[in-house]
């Protein structure tokens, strides 16, 4: 199947292997994988099956052990770190549990932050800013220190800075898990609808599949490998994430063959 759309991101043998008091210990085996320009992705998987690690790896703040990783077609861990820190600074937006807001800033100055180092005029920056704050709902909230918003509003925040470089990733590393299901709902609702407006590819790791079902693309990653998860059918309900999880990822075959004949998307990305 031949397909159009352009390949943002390319692993080739991607491997993670850390070394802790003398043993090997196996994260990212191998992986191969593509991620097309507009994806928008949510990485399940039991905890410690490096989902963080993988993110870690695509947004270049740590190097794979092995294997190649590509992004629009270029090397990335044939760049040097002052060259990685800019693609890092134009190209992905990072958003993570702990949004990591500057609590004496409002929510305007946290955002155009990113523009303000860069350089740019403060009126322009700010502008940008408050474009992105009435992008994410906040539009109410702009002169709010991060201790007088709530745990949402704080992480639509953080959403809004990670995006104000225009970036063509946004990496958000369980941007909901401190917060309940419905305002984590809202979250990964406002990641999709930022994905729908801006075209920017969206990967967002996340415990939980019914926070998954925002996502088009669904992915687990268990034993180093990311496979196709399907959450459309009763298995989902209301079981626990973690033994959801276990369960579907310790059968990767029946996982595979469980699959719709529909998820076109995950299997391109798997399969190539
Ligand atoms: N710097 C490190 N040195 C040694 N081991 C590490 C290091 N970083 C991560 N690990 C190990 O790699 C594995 C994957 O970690 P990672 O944080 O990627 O998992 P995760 O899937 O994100 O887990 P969780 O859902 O609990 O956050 C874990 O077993 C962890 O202990």
């Amino acid at each position: 199947m031949t397909d159009e759309r352009k390949v943002l991101i390319e692993s080739e043998g991607l491997t993670k292997r850390f070394l802790h008091r003398g043993k090997t210990l196996s994260v990212l085996e191998d992986m191969d994988f593509k991620i097309y320009a507009g994806d928008q992705i949510a990485v399940m998987g039991p905890s410690g099956a490096g989902k963080s690690t993988l993110l870690q790896l695509i947004g270049t703040l740590d190097e794979p052990t092995a294997g190649r990783l590509l992004f629009d077609g270029v090397d990335l861990f044939a760049k040097s770190s002052s060259q990685l820190a800019e693609f890092r600074n134009r190209e992905v937006g990072f958003v993570f549990q702990f949004h990591h807001l500057l609590p004496e800033f409002t929510a305007l100055e946290n955002v155009a932050l990113p523009g303000l180092i860069a350089r740019m005029p403060r009126a322009e920056a700010e502008d940008r800013a408050e474009e992105l704050l009435t992008k994410v709902g906040l539009k109410e909230r702009l002169h709010h220190q991060p201790g007088e918003l709530s745990g949402g509003e704080q992480q639509r925040v953080a959403i809004a800075r990670a995006l104000f470089m225009k970036p063509r990733l946004l990496l958000a590393d369980e941007p909901t898990g401190n917060l309940d299901l419905k305002t984590g709902a809202g979250i990964h609702a406002v990641l999709r609808e930022l994905n729908e407006e801006t075209g920017v590819t969206v990967i967002v790791v996340t415990h939980d599949p019914r926070l998954a079902e925002e996502m088009p693309i669904k992915l687990v990653l268990d034993d180093g490998r990311l496979l196709p998860f399907e959450a459309g059918d009763d298995t989902v309900g209301d079981r626990i994430p973690e033994e959801l999880l276990h369960v579907e990822s310790s059968n990767p075959k029946q996982l595979r063959a469980r699959a719709k004949e529909g998820d076109e998307v995950a299997d391109r990305m798997l399969n190539g």
